[in-house]
């Protein structure tokens, strides 16, 4: 059997943790008052991540969450000092601008204007392509892909030009919609139904690794996943296969007795970078990083999605992970007030 495994980012240096610790910062007390996380999720995703463990671990740290209307100003509601959203629509985004402008003090997690970039399958994976990972640790590429909005009868010819090789994933450009399909013939690339992303299958041995960031820390998890094409599969088939989410929760991996050159995780180091330069280039600090490693190699790595705020409840850990990282937001919050750097906070 391959042990599940987590890995943590202890690897990389804070500049402001060293600074503390070389005694050139005077260390800032622990927020005095509760830490009030404002929260606008769908049901769904709030049952989901505001676990009976979570609020009860957060409770005992002084962090509290309250429901956010999302049909009222924000300035209305709380005082809060955080902000965790997950909610599509205009009139949200709105509201949430109107919110950040007028209190800068707030942190805002994340952005919008940085979440629209993971909410499109197009750009989705934009800075992991040019980053172009390479280092002693192994390779980080994106496959190739293809954005089509065209006539679905032209879409051979499209691909042919771009020189993408069959068998082909077929991603909606929606990131939320989930219907994916895999098209084996250039005859059946023309039943797809645009805009759609066609990435190449990369053959991975059926394992895929969810990469879990939550500000600094770094989690991993396998899943199971699609398994490989072969060239009898290739000449045998023909057509549109949807595949339903096989990389959903109850697919996990991590307990399965499983080929050790398919399940070995990622190299942490490689992740630490990949997860470093992601966060700084997307804005963002939420999010999650599916991968997988090409078949037959130990370094070669593709990612294949990325997702805002993904399904944390199922991060091993995740509870003890979001309320560290929950106050060391409060902690730099603080640090940043005049009132610290004039020695009177
Ligand atoms: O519902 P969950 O907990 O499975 O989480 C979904 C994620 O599943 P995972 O992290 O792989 O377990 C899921 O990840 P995948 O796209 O399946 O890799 C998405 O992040 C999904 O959000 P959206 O539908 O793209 O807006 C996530 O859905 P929301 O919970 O955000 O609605
Ligand atoms: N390029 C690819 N090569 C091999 N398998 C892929 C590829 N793209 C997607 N998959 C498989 O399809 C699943 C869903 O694709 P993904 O891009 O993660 O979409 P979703 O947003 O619905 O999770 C992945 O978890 C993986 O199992
Ligand atoms: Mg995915
Ligand atoms: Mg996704």
């Amino acid at each position: 059997m391959v042990s599940g495994g987590c890995v943590g980012a202890e690897g990389e240096v804070d500049p402001e943790a060293a600074a503390v610790e070389r005694d050139e910062l005077p260390v800032a007390p622990a927020p005095s008052r509760e830490l009030v996380v404002g929260y606008a999720l769908t049901s769904k995703k709030a049952k989901s991540f505001l676990q009976p463990k979570l609020r009860g671990l957060a409770r005992k740290k002084g962090i509290s969450f309250v429901a956010i209307d999302h049909k009222r100003p924000l300035s209305d509601q709380g005082p809060f000092d955080i902000v965790l959203h997950k909610l599509t629509g205009k009139g949200w985004q709105q509201l949430l601008e109107e919110y950040r402008e007028a209190h800068p003090e707030v942190t805002v997690l994340d952005p919008p204007g940085a979440i629209a970039h993971l909410l499109d399958r197009q750009s989705m994976l934009q800075e992991v392509s040019e980053l172009d990972l390479t280092d002693r640790y192994g390779k980080v590429r994106v496959p190739k892909q293809l954005f089509v909005n065209t006539d679905p009868s032209s879409i051979p010819a499209a691909v042919r030009r771009a020189g993408l090789s069959l068998p082909l994933v077929a991603k909606p450009l929606v990131a939320k919609s989930h219907e994916l399909s895999l098209a084996y013939d250039p005859t059946s690339l023309t039943k797809l139904e645009p805009p759609l992303v066609l990435q190449e299958f990369v053959n991975h041995g059926g394992v895929m690794f969810k990469v879990y960031i939550v500000g600094d820390a770094i989690r991993v998890v396998r899943r199971f996943s699609l398994p490989n094409v072969d060239e009898g599969d290739l000449s045998n088939n023909a057509g549109v296969f949807r595949f339903p989410r096989v990389s959903c929760a109850a697919a996990s991996a991590d307990d399965a007795d499983l080929d050790p050159c398919v399940a070995e995780l990622p190299p942490r180091p490689l992740l630490e970078i990949l997860a470093r330069e992601l966060r700084r280039r997307l804005g963002l600090r939420l999010f999650n990083i599916d991968m997988i490693r090409e078949h037959g190699t130990r370094d070669r790595f593709y990612v294949i999605d990325m997702n805002y705020f993904p399904g944390y409840g199922k991060m091993p850990g995740y509870e003890q992970v979001f309320t560290d990282f929950l106050l060391s937001l409060a902690q730099k919050e603080y640090k940043r007030r005049p009132s610290y750097s004039s020695g009177e906070g």
